[in-house]
């Protein structure tokens, strides 16, 4: 048994990033940026006016001044004419600002009467200019690697960037093995149970940005598994579940194996996930996770993701561990690395009672993963603990 940390350097050493594509803006949400994105131009373009008013020379500011309004300047309309001493123009939001003047003398600050506007008495010094260039210039850049969320899209727009270099998606084949496993929907017989850690894991991928391919479940035969593994041709990484320990019909190392498979690792000092194994197989990475589904689910998060972001061009790294305290006492640890079901708000964090990793219900209750260290000693409330966010 390695540890947890050891094995995920070993699962990095396993892939390289993706391939670069170009997808439409509409299409990078989410996605990894690959390549720095360059903006093509400046924004404002122009000194712009942050507010609705009146532009006007800042020297000729003084209370109870009047103003001839000798023109209008608005959003998308600028105002190309002159302003001559004693004049201003009206302005809107988003308007450049005309040659001439220096101010923006919000609406609420004067009283206008006809052409004619007087100034207020207490008026601010701010300018209400919004200057070329204030948020970002042409030539700056977007850093990648990098996810695009929600405000990276909306700022790649405003750079006019309609194409965006991404890296692809990882095409992850997830095979369930059992003769025990029907599909969600189907009948299942008196000894069998419906395959579930599947559908949980390809969630999980899918929400990073992988695209999963489902294999049929492979039944407990050699002859069955091979069938499965001649589906996943294609694949940058397989996920088998299930089979991965030592019963008389757990064949999966055995089979893939026989298929060539290169190992890297087999059985990782944690808990759940101790079966973990990985390696190489056909050009894919491979990795076979235990078939209990909290142990399929929470290898799927400490090492499955983790991996997928690897292969789409981020840093790679374990997930980040966050600390708080304890709302609730704990046992000693044993001698895995354990990863219990906890629920985290701000009292603190509580592990569940029941860590059975059969248990579904418990999981999907839980907001956190509380992470104990090897041989960690009896916990009381108040101590400050490791946990991973759900
Ligand atoms: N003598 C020992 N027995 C076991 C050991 C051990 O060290 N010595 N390790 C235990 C641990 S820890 C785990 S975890 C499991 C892992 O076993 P396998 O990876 O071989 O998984 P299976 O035996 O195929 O299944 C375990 C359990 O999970 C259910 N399962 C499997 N696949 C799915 C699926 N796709 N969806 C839902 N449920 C699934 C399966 O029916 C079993 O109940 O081994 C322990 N045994
Ligand atoms: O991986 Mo097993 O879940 O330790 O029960």
């Amino acid at each position: 048994m390695i540890p947890v940390a050891e094995a995920l350097e070993h699962l990095f050493s396993l892939v390289t990033p993706l391939e670069v594509e170009s997808v439409p803006l509409r299409q990078a949400a989410g996605r990894v940026l690959a390549r720095d994105a360059v903006a093509t131009r400046t924004q404002p373009p122009f000194d712009a006016s942050s507010m609705d008013g009146y532009a006007l020379r800042r020297s000729e500011m003084e209370p109870d001044a009047m103003f001839k309004v000798v023109g209008e300047a608005a959003a998308g309309h600028g105002f190309s004419g002159r302003i001559g001493p004693g004049q201003c123009v009206r302005i809107f939001t988003g308007a450049p600002i005309p040659q001439d003047v220096d101010f923006v003398v919000i609406q609420e600050d004067v009283t206008r009467r006809g052409d004619l506007i007087t100034l207020n008495r207490e008026i601010g010094d701010k300018d209400n200019i919004r200057p070329a260039g204030g948020d970002f210039k042409r030539g700056d850049v977007i850093k990648a690697p990098r996810r695009l969320g929600a405000p990276d899209v909306a700022l790649l727009a405003a750079m006019n960037i309609a194409i965006v270099p991404v890296t692809r998606r990882p095409i992850v084949a997830i095979m369930a093995t059992g003769d025990e496993l029907v599909m969600p929907g189907e009948v299942p017989g008196a000894d069998q149970i419906i395959a579930s850690n599947t559908f949980g894991l390809a969630a999980q991928l899918e929400a990073i940005g992988a695209e999963t391919r489902m294999i049929p479940i492979a039944r407990d035969t050699p002859a069955a598994l091979k069938t499965a593994f001649a589906l996943t041709g294609g694949a940058d990484l397989i996920i088998t579940i299930g089979g991965a320990s030592v019963g008389d019909h757990d064949l999966v190392a055995p089979v893939a194996a026989e298929l060539g498979m290169e190992q890297s690792f087999y059985k990782v000092a944690m808990r759940p996930g101790k079966p973990l194994m990985a390696g190489r197989l056909k050009g894919a990475a491979m990795i076979g996770l235990p078939g209990n589904p909290v142990s399929a689910l929470v290898c799927g998060t400490v090492f499955v993701a983790p991996l997928v972001c690897a292969m789409l061009g981020l840093p790679a790294r374990a997930m980040a561990r966050l600390q708080t305290q304890l709302a609730a006492p704990l046992p000693a640890n044993g001698p895995r690395e354990h990863y219990m079901r906890a629920s985290v708000d701000p009292e603190g964090l509580r592990a569940f009672d029941r860590q059975d990793s059969s248990l579904l219900t418990v999981l999907a209750h839980s907001n956190a993963l509380l992470v104990r260290p090897p041989h960690d000693p009896a916990r009381a409330v108040g101590d400050t603990v490791s946990y991973l966010a759900l």
